[in-house]
Order: C-alpha cells, then structure tokens, then sequence
C-alpha cells in the first residue's frame, strides 16, 4: 500500500483494534472523547453529492453558574487543486471559488459561524518550482482583489466569518505575502494577517517569492469570538502561539500546506500542544492531493528532478485546551470539518491548570533581552 493509498489513522485502528482497548487507545491518544455532532440530512447528502468528506464534532464545557455558554460552530476545508497547473490562471481561480462556493453551503447549512480555508487556497503550492511566471500571477490584493470580494459575499450570504488565506500582492511596493484576510460575517474586511515565518526547508523554496510577514500578532474580535491565524510554517514556533494567545486569541487557526514525508508525525502534536499551552483551542487545516507541475524541478538533494512535491495530507483537525482533539479528515478527500466548542472551556482549563497564570513572563522577557544580544554568555555551571 502506498503512503497516499492510506486514508487516515483513526480508520485503521478502527478497523484493527477490538473496542475495549480502542477505547483505551483513542483516550490516551486523542484525549477525551469528542462527541459527534447531528449535521442536517440535506448538509449530508449535498456533500455527498459534491463528493467530499463531512464530519462534525463537539466539544462540552461545563456549565458555569454567572456565564452563558458561549458555543459556536467553526469550519475547516481542505481540498485539491480542481484544474490541472498548467490551466489558464483565471480558470483555476475560478475553479477552485466554485468549489470552496458549494463546500461553504454546506458549512452553512451545519451552522458554521466561522470559516477557514487551507494556504494560498486559489492556486497550486507551485513554490516548489522556483519559477516566478506563471505563480506571481495569482497574488491578489487583500482589500480589493477578486477573491476578498468573492469571500465577502459568502460572508454576507451566509453570516459568516470568512478566513482566506492568499497569496497576496500589495499595491504600492508590488510586494508580495503570504496572507490569511479575515472577513467580518458583515462583510467587511476586518484585517489581514501575514505569515511570518517562512520555511527553508525541501522544496517549501517561498523565500523566493514574498516576505517575512510584518502583521505582528494580531487578533480579530469578531461576534463569534477572538480569532488569530498562524500561517503553517508558524506551528513549529511555540512563541508564535503564545504571541497570539497573549494578544486574547480564543481560536487559532493554522491554515497550511505540507506533505506527508516531511511533517506528518509533527502535524497531530504542534497544534494540540498549543492548545493545551495556551489555553485556546486550534485549528489545524492542511490541502489534499498530489499537485503535478510541467517543468521538472530538483530538490537540491542530488536526486533526479521530479514533477510534483509529494502528497499533501490533508488530516485538518480541532484540538480543545483540555488537551483533546477531533479525528482528523481524510489523507485523500476533500473535506469539511464541522466542530463546536464552547469558548467557555478555555478559562475553565486555565482556572484548572494555570499555564498562562503561572509562566514567568517578566523573567523569560529579561533572559531573552539578554539572549538576543551580541555578547550573550549562555549561563552554563561548569565544574
Ligand atoms: N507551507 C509551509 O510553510 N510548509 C512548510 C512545511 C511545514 O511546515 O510542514
């Protein structure tokens, strides 16, 4: 069996294991159980017909005595490219907003109020390629471009909040980033946030092609709660979380893209730890599919160049501050996650193990003030 034949973990012990120790197992692995959620008959079968995934899950809190519970409903999709790469760019944009168009009906008709799409969801991850024509030429603006305008409708129509993440091009430069805009469920666009670290790592070659975000850690308060997002190279960096975490971010949303040789043991921890060591639950949204481009590129491994980047592992999940998290999607499919959570568990977990009350911030603060100097001294007892 191939790598890219195998659909998912979660399937395979479900298949393997006998149901007293399955039970067993998912506990320590994926902490307490997540109750599946009831999704809508024509939510079903309008997946069904448009052949992809749909799962939904919940998250209890418990029922505190002076706050309401404060539920909400957030969307994950990943997907693959719809047209083959080498497609006229206004085809494969167009594609690719007609599928994410019905794929977010149905995140509509589960009662999604917040949406999330996978990294620079209009193109193919095409950076493997080092060439710059035809890529460049998906980056859009933020505010204006026609994506931001397609999403603001969807935001409207379906009073949701929208997070897509582009390759954006800034006007006044031409510079381009790597952006997730957030749009209101108004239909305003309420910000943008750049991603910030970018990786030097296999064919992930995007320090070709746009900057080092300069957004800072924002959040974005929106009537269904504070929202952040760390663009996927972001989830290796611990403080990054915590940045965010440490501006009131209650979700943070990890829209990604990679492949399955390189970080597929790191995928079900890096966003999970997050969410137990900042109390805020996280969304781990990563594309699907084998993406194949025309020219060949090499990996600088002295191996044979090859058309594709390798397979993209989609297994987009939620992880809850208590530690638990939700299956994840398929290997292989197009999905929609459907998860809600109570934002009140956040401060019951935090009131119960304290991580954010109990850190040394001023103390961390001073080491590193001393840490990023030039005649830094590591502070090592020797005998
Ligand atoms: N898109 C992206 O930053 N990928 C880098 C590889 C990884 O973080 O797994």
């Amino acid at each position: 069996m191939s790598a890219c034949e195998f659909e998912s973990l979660e399937k395979s012990l479900e298949s393997h294991l006998p149901e007293v120790e399955l039970s067993e197992v998912k506990r320590i692995l994926f902490g307490k159980d997540t109750q599946k959620l009831d999704l809508p008959a024509c939510a079903v079968s309008a997946a069904a017909e448009h052949d992809f995934e749909l799962k939904g899950y919940r998250f209890e809190a418990a029922q505190e005595q002076l706050r309401p519970p404060r539920r909400i409903r957030v969307g994950l999709i990943q997907n693959h490219v719809v047209l083959p790469t080498d497609a006229p760019i206004l085809d494969q944009v167009n594609a690719m907003h007609s599928r994410i168009g019905e794929m977010v009906e149905v995140a509509a008709m589960c009662g999604v109020n917040i949406v999330c799409f996978q990294e620079t969801w209009t193109m193919p991850f095409a950076f493997c390629t080092r060439e710059k024509e035809p890529w460049t030429e998906f980056a859009e603006s933020a505010e204006e471009g026609n994506t931001t305008r397609f999403c603001q409708e969807l935001a409207k129509k379906y009073n949701m909040v929208v997070v897509s993440p582009i390759l954006e091009r800034e006007g006044l430069h031409s510079t381009l980033w790597n952006t997730a805009v957030v749009i209101s469920n108004s239909g305003n666009v309420l910000g943008k946030s750049r991603k910030n670290h970018i990786p030097r790592i296999g064919d992930f070659n995007e320090s070709t092609y746009y900057m080092e975000g300069d957004t800072g850690h924002t959040v974005f308060q929106t009537q269904f709660g504070n929202i952040a997002v760390n663009i996927c190279y972001g989830r290796h960096h611990p403080l990054n979380w915590f940045m965010y975490s440490m501006n009131g971010a209650e979700i943070i949303f990890n829209p990604s893209a990679t492949v399955g040789a390189l970080s597929e043991p790191m995928w079900s921890i890096e966003a999970r730890n997050a969410a137990i060591a900042n109390h805020c639950f996280t969304c781990a949204i990563n594309r699907v599919g084998t993406e194949h481009f025309k020219s060949e590129f090499t990996s600088g491994d002295g191996k044979k160049a090859h058309h594709d980047f390798g397979h993209f592992y989609g297994s987009s999940y939620v992880a809850a501050p208590d530690g638990s998290r939700t299956p994840g999607l398929s290997r292989t499919r197009d999905g929609l996650l459907v998860v809600e959570l109570d934002l009140n568990l956040n401060r019951q977990i935090s009131d119960k193990w304290s991580f954010k009350m109990t850190g040394r911030y001023s103390e961390y603060a001073e080491e590193f003030t001393k840490a990023v100097r030039h005649d830094f001294k590591p502070n090592i007892v020797k005998e």
